[in-house]
């Protein structure tokens, strides 16, 4: 039977156009802190762009697979790539989607590896990745004044960020037992800026813990609170479990999701503001994994515990049966899935339990480069075997 799925009825507005008063500065407040989630009207981004960037990617998506291919990749690193994703975990089907991912900033550097069909694709999603960039440098000064901190707070390293776009296709589906949609997931940006063509973003109401669906409103941009703000507000906003579930009906939707992040080299940790004995860094641990490895006994960094916030708990109380205190080097985890910055890996769990195959999820804290020791920690695991090692650490 399918899911019912009720509407969000109060999800907060952002009036852009004043967006510095004080009450709009605790809206956003109260939103980050709630909701995880806002919508932003008057943003300034001209409709004329909006529908280009719609009009662009719909002509790509449309395309013969063949003009498709030449971006066809499951390479996380390449500026611009296509790709199909399938996975089974609706309700016994599987959500499909096909996706192109564009790296943005800075564009001069990335704007000729994108798709040079249809004609005016480099032009039209130049324009809408600038202005959407200008919003969210915006959006993020306000949101750390949200926080009690100068909007100047981080600026630099936003400005000179990652920003991803995520184009997400969704037609429909002919198969019985597969559906157009991107299952649960919290992204790992400061802030995710997205665009829908028409209905289908679902987000976990914390209230209840219920799927709720949200309502389009004309004009609007949505604004997610990512994994990487959660982390810079040492948990005070936490980032919002999110999914799409286009309608059933026979209309192809698109989603434009912008990600922006700080830049692949910077260090992602609680702001030191946020941070006293009250409320001690919520967001990394590191443990003494109890059985070695390759003989060599080692110390975890990083393990989060799952990204569904309702099982968190259960997470921490797992860690609290292991033990925390050594000063072992460290187990590096590869990056497997991920192109963003490498705080949420997926890292097979057989050292404790012997199961290659089963999954879990950690957030490596680039933190640790802070401590003192942390140097020659790293140097000694750089010089274990290979299989300890990733390579994402030299991303970090
Ligand atoms: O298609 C949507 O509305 C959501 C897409 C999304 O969450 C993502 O690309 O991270
Ligand atoms: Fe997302």
């Amino acid at each position: 039977m399918e899911e019912t799925v009720q509407t969000f009825k109060k999800l907060p507005i952002i009036d852009f156009s004043l967006l510095h008063h004080d009450s709009v500065i605790k809206q956003i407040h109260e939103a980050c802190r709630n909701f995880g989630f806002f919508h932003v009207i008057n943003h300034g981004i001209p409709d004329s762009v909006i529908e280009e960037a719609l009009n662009v990617n719909s002509m790509f998506f449309d395309m013969p697979m063949a003009m498709k291919e030449e971006l066809l990749s499951d390479d996380v690193q390449k500026p611009a790539r296509f790709s199909r994703v399938q996975v089974g975990c609706h309700e016994n089907g599987m959500l499909s989607r096909d996706f192109l991912k564009l790296y943005a900033h800075p564009l001069h550097h990335f704007l000729s590896l994108w798709p040079s069909n249809p004609l005016n694709y480099r032009e039209n999603m130049g324009m809408y990745a600038t202005e959407v960039r200008k919003l969210g440098i915006e959006l993020f000064g306000a949101i750390m004044e949200s926080l009690n901190l100068s909007p100047t707070q981080l600026k630099q390293n936003f400005e000179h960020g990652a920003q991803l776009i995520g184009i997400n296709s969704y037609p429909p589906c002919s198969e019985s037992n597969v559906k157009a949609g991107t299952s649960a997931h919290t992204d790992h940006s400061i802030i995710t800026v997205l665009l829908q063509s028409s209905p289908g973003l679902h987000i976990m109401d914390r209230s209840d813990g219920a799927w709720k669906s949200v309502s389009k409103i004309e004009g609007s941009l949505e604004v997610i609170v990512g994994d990487h703000l959660e982390v810079i507000s040492n948990g005070l906003y936490r980032s919002v479990l999110h999914r799409a579930l286009p309608s059933s009906d026979n209309v192809s939707r698109l989603s434009i999701a912008d990600f922006h992040s700080l830049g692949m080299d910077d260090i992602v940790e609680p702001t030191t503001k946020l941070v006293d004995e009250k409320h001690p860094k919520s967001s990394h641990i590191s443990l003494h994994l109890p059985n070695p490895v390759a003989g060599v006994p080692l110390l975890l960094s990083g393990f989060y515990g799952s990204p569904f916030s309702d099982r968190r708990k259960e997470s921490w109380q797992l860690l609290g049966l292991m033990n925390p205190s050594s000063h072992l080097p460290w187990l590096v985890l590869p990056v497997i899935m991920s192109d963003h910055n490498p705080l949420l890996i997926n890292c097979s769990n057989q050292h404790d339990t012997g199961d290659f195959h089963r999954l879990k999820l950690f957030r490596y804290e680039a933190t640790w480069f802070g401590k003192q020791d942390c140097k020659k920690i790293v140097e000694d695991a750089w010089s274990l075997p290979r299989v300890l090692r990733s390579d994402g650490l030299k991303k970090v």
